[in-house]
């Protein structure tokens, strides 16, 4: 009954919007991982129709005692109704208890096909956000471990073809090598990669192309590999590791990455990925960046900071991620929750750019709402810290000049400059998640304070307007926060 119950606790996270499917399974005791994993991702693909079919019985209402969490029953009913063996547990009370409804739960499950007009039990499976079947398969060769040629000679020989053509979806035997980031090649969504052996030698890393962004942008190819880039970088969120792993290889796994993650059982998951990408250069500390004082030794010589802060994931459009929303019809932004984000994001910005020896520092989130970027960015660079450190956006020349989709200027106050030395991605349209990065540079405190000016001078209407709307938000977000 552990492995129903293990499988329950993920659910159960998963709705309190606790960490991504992978994270919580990580964090699964590796024996029962690939058993727990197949039971919640089977169980999230009928989640709606078993919930349906729950309802419409007494089992919750009569079994309380037995199964005090809703999802302890979904695991057990998804089983007893759709698995070829049934339960697979001995018999006990919680088994006793949903077996008592089995035959009334049959007959609902039989009823929601006739309503449904579905032959077979597969015909209740949910059906995926359409955008996800428009992003490649994304592969990120580890270059710790691996090299992109022997990648595409590995593949090549597998009876893959390698396409030159970036713009087009790869067929399913099909690859190609990403124009923007060299060490990522793309395959066709139904690619299986869950069970191949590249992945458990650290070879390859599953990772979206937007994600792979930020340590690009905050370690530019100018410095990749050649030693000569930074020697000493921050990662302030770092779990479960796929920007850390990142970092480290474009650093040629030399220098120091300091990885800071807060959650302690997010933090074994960062272990766990760091070993197995070989980062020889990474230390990771169970800390929360900002307890940690700006002037701390810790920072010492620090000059490069990737802050990847916890967001709204409403960028988020991959099969399971969108299986986690269904039936809960939570479409509305909710604006209590983006004010709170909004207000720990720009705290993170700030911290990080009292750090005196940073010089670059790169933010992202993986949302689609301008509150959690534009509105964030434009705050940082109008903030205290900013201005005392010398704190601007890179232009865009210096932030992945060939992505063209850039930030919003429409309604953010940001000037088209500013807005275009930001990089955006929309879900399925630029076939990535939705995505967003900034990258703040130093420059003087002296040039930053005219930029400032300047642009102030630029359209003072405007200023007036956003002053006024800025302050507003700014009350929202303190409210929001005592709430
Ligand atoms: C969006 S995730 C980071 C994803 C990661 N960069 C990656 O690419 O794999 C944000 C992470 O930051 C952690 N976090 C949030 N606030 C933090 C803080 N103040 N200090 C350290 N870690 C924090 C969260 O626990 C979470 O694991």
């Amino acid at each position: 009954m552990n492995f129903y119950k293990e499988a329950a606790e993920v659910l159960d996270n998963l709705d309190a919007k606790k960490g991504s499917i992978q994270g919580n399974l990580n964090v699964v005791a590796e024996k029962n991982r690939k058993r727990t994993a197949a039971l919640v991702i089977e169980t999230l693909k009928y989640k709606s129709a078993l919930q349906t079919i729950i309802a419409s019985t007494p089992l919750l209402t009569q079994e309380k005692r037995q199964l005090p969490s809703p999802n302890l029953a979904l695991v057990l009913v998804h089983d007893l109704l759709l698995a070829r063996g049934g339960i697979q547990a001995s018999d006990g009370p919680i088994k006793q208890a949903v077996q008592r409804h089995q035959t009334r739960l049959r007959a609902e499950l039989v009823k929601l096909k006739i309503r449904r007009g579905v032959a077979d039990n597969e015909g209740l499976e949910e059906r995926g956000d359409e955008r996800a079947g428009r992003i490649p398969r994304y592969v990120r060769v580890n270059t710790n471990v691996w090299t992109v040629d022997a990648a595409i000679a590995h593949f090549e020989g597998a009876g893959f073809t390698r396409i030159f053509t970036p713009d087009v979806l790869p067929e399913p035997t099909q690859f190609s090598v990403d124009p923007h980031i060299p060490h990522l090649l793309s395959f066709n969504p139904s690619t299986p990669f869950a069970a191949s052996p590249l992945l458990a030698e650290g070879k390859i890393i599953m990772q979206d192309k937007a994600s792979c962004f930020p340590a690009y942008i905050l370690v530019p190819p100018a410095s990749f590999g050649s030693g000569s880039g930074p020697m000493r970088v921050v990662d302030a969120t770092a779990a479960p590791g796929n920007k850390t792993t990142a970092l480290s290889a474009l650093m040629g796994n030399k220098g120091q990455v300091t990885a800071f993650e807060r959650d302690s059982k997010r933090f074994k998951t960062l272990q766990t990925m760091l070993k197995k990408a070989r980062c020889g250069n990474v230390v990771p500390l169970n800390k929360d960046f900002l307890a940690v004082d700006p002037d701390d030794k810790i920072f010492e010589g620090v000059t490069h900071i990737l802050l990847d802060p916890s967001c709204s994931g409403s960028g988020i459009v991959n099969r399971m991620d969108y299986l986690l929303e269904a039936g809960e019809e939570e479409t509305a932004v909710d604006q209590a929750r983006l004010l709170k984000l909004e207000s720990f994001q720009l705290k993170m910005i700030k911290h990080a750019m009292k750090i005196k020896s940073a010089t670059r520092i790169t933010y992202s989130t993986c949302s689609i709402h301008k509150e959690e970027n534009e509105f964030v960015v434009f705050d940082a660079l109008r903030s205290e810290e900013a201005a005392a450190a010398g704190f601007t956006l890179a232009p865009r020349s210096d932030v992945l000049p060939a992505w063209p989709r850039r930030g919003l200027s429409d309604g953010t106050g940001l000037t088209e400059d500013h807005a275009d030395s930001l990089v955006r991605c929309v879900p399925g349209e630029d076939r990535t998640n939705g995505f967003f990065v900034a990258c703040f540079v130093k420059v003087s405190a002296a040039s930053n304070q005219h930029e400032q000016k300047r642009a102030r001078e630029e359209d003072p209407a405007d200023e007036v307007a956003e002053t006024t709307s800025r302050k507003k938000r700014k009350k929202k977000r303190k409210k929001a926060e005592q709430a």
